[in-house]
């Protein structure tokens, strides 16, 4: 259990942001199956894409590590893998998880992949009936949950049509694609986060999106050659400070060298739509936009969030309830049933821990409606990260402008993302 800091002097400072954890994880599996070396540097060292080296080397990728700098021998494709002795643990990481299960389409062997309680709960069928339709026969159990038994071998191309908005899915389907003869297409819902087509394209594959921005073609045979990737940080780490610092009465902070990317900017339209003061100053760079935030406190206003802008906020939503808690008047997050099945049932957890707070919340089956109150009158003191990472970050977030003191339940799943988020979120506060 932690003692939760307030900041009754607000955060001031800089920061930059550890790497961002979904190019961590590309940057890894693309090296891995590319002809040469990849160095990669700021990686992140989260849980999660510790979890993607480690399956990677136990499928014979040598790969070194050192702090933040990774290097990946490459194998010319998953064709060369070599079987795993055991099952490959997945950790508490759907990433890995459902990436791994493209991947591993195309090598010459079956292999195994195991979660923690949180992660065999998570629906896997989304990944497999895309994948079967490419040839590729993944067993799951009768609920479609992990453990997976992925039956590499030869892939085929063609045209898959994707039932839920997940840039995992369609990555699953392109990283599949990678060893089929013929063109592999992906159909999204809507368009998700794109890292996987812009890293394709850096290592030299030929992929292209249609101006729709959902359609996404992968030509057969690339030749990856390994790459220099250089992480940007992570905006989804750097929202917890971008919303701490407007929430925290008399803060001012900069935060350096954070991932622009437009399929994940969400939380920047939220702020500057519910009335933030953010200042953004890009950057000039190849690949991956990426840019300087600076945020000072303001009072919001409620906002009301629909479908099709969910997936540029996914992992942010916990940070629009928390906004939503302080602004004046009540704010509506609907057509975000994925938040059902992430970590937690993050819906649910959200209703139990912001009313904890003393903060009015109501359910939807797809969201939810929360009024903002400029002073909570908390109910416990006892908040729980329920073992998810987002949500105990967001608790210590809320907590800074907390006039009750509180404390955090579970608090080490923060290191699943984000290891050093207290020593960094301490940095702020001891900034003034
Ligand atoms: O592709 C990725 O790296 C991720 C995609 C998102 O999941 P979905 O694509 O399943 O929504 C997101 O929630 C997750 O944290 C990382
Ligand atoms: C949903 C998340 O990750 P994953 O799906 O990789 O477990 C997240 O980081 O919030």
């Amino acid at each position: 259990m932690r003692k939760l800091e307030s900041a009754p002097h607000g955060l001031h400072g800089q920061l930059e942001v550890p790497g961002d954890k979904s190019i961590s994880h590309r940057a890894l599996m693309l090296g891995a199956v590319a002809t040469g070396t990849t160095t990669i540097e700021h990686w992140l060292p989260g849980a999660d894409c510790l979890h993607t080296l480690q399956a990677l080397r136990d499928v014979g990728v040598i790969i070194e590590r050192q702090g933040t700098q990774v290097t990946v021998q490459g194998q010319g494709g998953a064709q060369h893998f070599t079987a795993p002795t055991a099952p490959l643990e997945m950790g508490n990481s759907g990433t890995t998880t459902r990436l791994l299960m493209g991947l591993l389409s195309g090598a010459p062997f079956t292999s195994t992949l195991v979660g923690d309680a949180s992660l065999q709960q998570r629906p896997m069928q989304r990944v497999t009936t895309p994948l079967a339709e490419l040839g590729v026969t993944i067993d799951l159990t009768e609920a479609g949950t992990l453990p997976a038994h992925v039956h590499g071998g030869p892939v085929h191309g063609g045209t898959v049509r994707l039932a839920v908005a997940s840039a995992q899915v369609k990555s699953a389907v392109l990283l599949a694609g990678l060893t089929a003869p013929e063109p592999t297409v992906v159909v999204e819902k809507l368009p998700t986060r794109d890292h996987t087509e812009i890293m394709l394209r850096q290592f030299g594959a030929e992929v292209t999106t249609a101006a729709d921005h959902r359609t996404i073609t992968l030509q057969p045979h690339p030749q990856l050659t390994g790459q220099t990737v250089v992480v940007p940080g992570d905006l989804s780490s750097a929202a917890f400070f971008l919303v701490a610092a407007t929430i925290v009465p008399n803060s001012e902070i900069r935060l350096t060298n954070v991932n622009l990317n437009p399929t994940r900017t969400g939380i920047l339209r939220v702020l500057t739509e519910m009335g933030a003061d953010v200042t953004v100053q890009p950057m000039t760079s190849a690949g991956e936009p990426r840019g300087d935030l600076i945020v000072r406190s303001q009072q919001l206003r409620p906002i009301h969030l629909t479908a099709s802008e969910i997936p540029a906020v996914i992992d942010e939503l916990p940070l629009v309830a928390l906004l939503a808690a302080t602004a004046n008047g009540t704010s509506t997050i609907r057509g975000a049933a994925e938040l059902r099945v992430k970590e937690t049932d993050r819906i649910a957890v959200l209703k139990t821990e912001l009313e904890k707070l003393g903060v009015t919340v109501s359910e939807y089956p797809d969201g939810l409606a929360i009024t903002g109150r400029p002073e909570w009158q908390p109910q416990t003191t006892q908040l729980d990260s329920h073992g998810d990472h987002r949500i105990g970050m967001m608790l210590a977030i809320a907590a800074l402008r907390s006039q009750t003191p509180l404390t955090l339940q579970n608090e080490s799943a923060v290191a699943v993302s984000y290891p050093q988020f207290f020593t960094d979120l301490e940095h702020l506060r001891e900034g003034s």
